[in-house]
């Protein structure tokens, strides 16, 4: 089996795996994960600007997050799935209008879109993951948005933190899912446990 196939077929069980958690122990594993991060962005984030992803599905439940981050006086941007597999990143806030998106079952805020030139400004991306590994390697949804981002990330003098929040079962062991030469490493991983770090 080729890599993406191998990869697809991981990300089959560990879809399975996440719909087998009941919606309250999603939340209350995202609640924990949450307030870690949180507490982390408090410390570090100077702009009070992140980047987060309004989760669908069964991914861990970031809404109360980005509420809550709104609240604290945090500038929220969310990503907008554009052609050929690019992203750009709109504000998002309680209430805003809202459009969905052509490609993913995602609702997505209405307003100016930002390309990658407001990331000198962005303390911390999360970056959607349905598993980290202990190297920090990440397996995504496959659509290779993010993966694309983080690479035109590459030649900037400075980037946002590049952080991931999974359930505790998907913080894994590497080998666990093939790694290919264009996926890149998150710096950390939230869990319920806490923050993960990652690097040399
Ligand atoms: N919550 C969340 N938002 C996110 C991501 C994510 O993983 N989670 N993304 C992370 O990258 C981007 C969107 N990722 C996508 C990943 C896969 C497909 C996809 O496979 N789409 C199907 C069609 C599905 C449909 O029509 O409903 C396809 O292209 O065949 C689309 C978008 C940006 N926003
Ligand atoms: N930097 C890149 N430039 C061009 N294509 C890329 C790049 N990175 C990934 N891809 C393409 O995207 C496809 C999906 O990549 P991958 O399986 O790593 O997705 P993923 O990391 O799970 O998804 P995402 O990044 O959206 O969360 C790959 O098969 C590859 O062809």
């Amino acid at each position: 089996m080729d890599e993406i196939a191998a990869k697809d077929a991981i990300r089959s069980g560990l879809r399975a795996a996440r719909r087998e958690l009941e919606p309250a122990a999603r939340q209350a594993q995202m609640d924990a994960a949450g307030a870690h991060l949180i507490d982390w962005l408090d410390k570090n984030a100077v702009h009070r600007t992140v980047t987060a992803f309004l989760s669908y599905g069964a991914e861990p439940p970031t809404g109360k997050l980005l509420t809550a981050l709104h609240a604290r006086g945090y500038r929220v941007l969310v990503p907008i799935c554009e052609p050929e597999r690019r992203l750009s990143w709109a504000a998002w806030y309680p209430g805003i209008d809202m459009a969905r998106c052509a490609v993913a079952p995602i609702d997505e805020p209405v307003g100016p879109r930002f390309d990658a030139s407001v990331m000198p400004l962005v303390d911390a991306v999360l970056v959607p993951a349905q598993a980290v590994d202990s190297n920090g390697d990440r397996l995504g949804q496959g659509g290779g948005y993010y993966d694309r981002f983080i690479a035109s990330l590459d030649a900037a003098a400075s980037r946002p933190a590049l952080l991931a929040v999974v359930y505790e079962h998907e913080l894994v062991e590497p080998g666990s899912f093939p790694v290919q030469e264009f996926d890149r490493r998150v710096d950390a991983v939230f869990t319920a446990a806490g923050r993960r770090t990652f690097g040399v």
